[in-house]
């Protein structure tokens, strides 16, 4: 059974550790000490809220569920020490030249970063944009306000332009748009809407290239604990860890 070390005890974590069926969380790791005690003991873990030490403890694979910033302090540490790490904030690696750097570490570490599909779908074809770039990217994202956590009065465009900026301004909110360009190759357009008569997070995904084009909408549901957060995103680092050391590997 792959044991894992859990790094964030917020909403995903949470999703994560009360349906570990097929893993066991050997660690957990929050800043807040009463965070990772209350995961810990949901799932049978060790709480810490020191990273050298949560370090010390026996897994072979990190997920992290935390931040873009954690995803920048701790990520270097977790591949030279010899993990696998799981970024769920992707978004951490728009920066060109950090993830150039974090990329570099694991190649010498021979491990892996992974980034789950998240909260869309389908960033295992785009992968084809590698081989031949779509002449457009576009992902539009709705949100409720709750989930922006904002007021709205009517339907709102609060950001267009490039996934590296978005992330900048809205790290809790579109870490899937820089999935999306990891995977197609090239950064991704994005336009940002609030509508406070949406009830779910709303990903439309605009595809063009040689191959024709793709219209993709994902409507997720909102993770009750943290409505910025699409549940789906839980339930795609649950699928990824139940697959890891599956030989049949299904997708691009
Ligand atoms: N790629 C994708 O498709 C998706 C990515 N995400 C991203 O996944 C991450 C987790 O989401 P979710 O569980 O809902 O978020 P939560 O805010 O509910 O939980 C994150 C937890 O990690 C803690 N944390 C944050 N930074 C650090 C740090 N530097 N060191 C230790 N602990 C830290 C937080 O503490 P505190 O509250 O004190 O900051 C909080 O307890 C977020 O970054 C989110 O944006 C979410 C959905 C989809
Ligand atoms: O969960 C979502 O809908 C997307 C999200 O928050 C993110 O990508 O950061």
């Amino acid at each position: 059974m792959i044991k894992i070390g859990l790094l964030g005890c917020g909403n995903v974590g949470h999703i994560i550790a009360t349906h570990a069926e097929s893993i066991r969380v050997a660690a957990v790791f929050d800043i807040l000490p009463g965070r990772a005690e209350e995961l810990a003991a949901l799932c049978h873990a060790r709480p810490y809220t020191d990273f050298d030490a949560f370090m010390r403890e026996d897994f072979s694979i990190v997920v992290e569920a935390a931040s873009v910033d954690a995803v920048r302090i701790y990520g270097e540490a977790v591949l030279r020490s010899g993990r696998d790490i799981i970024v769920l904030s992707g978004g951490a690696l728009a920066d060109d030249e950090f993830r150039e750097h974090l990329v570099e570490v694991a190649r010498e570490a021979g491990k892996k970063i992974r980034i789950p599909s998240g909260a869309i779908i389908g960033l295992d074809n785009l992968k084809i944009g590698q081989v031949s770039p779509p002449s457009r990217l576009l992902l539009r994202t709705t949100k409720p306000p709750a989930s922006l956590g904002m007021t709205a009065e009517a339907r709102t465009e609060i950001f267009k332009g490039l996934a590296h900026d978005c992330i900048k301004q809205y790290p809790k909110n579109i870490n899937v748009a820089v999935a999306l360009g990891l995977a197609a190759g090239r950064d991704a357009d994005v336009e940002l809407w609030v509508d406070p008569a949406a009830e779910r997070n709303i990903h439309e995904i605009f595809v063009e290239g040689d191959f024709g084009d793709i219209y993709v909408r994902v409507r997720n549901v909102p993770s009750p604990d943290n409505p910025a957060t699409s549940y789906m995103a839980a339930l795609s680092i649950l699928t990824l860890l139940k697959n890891l050391e599956n030989p049949l590997v299904v997708g691009t």
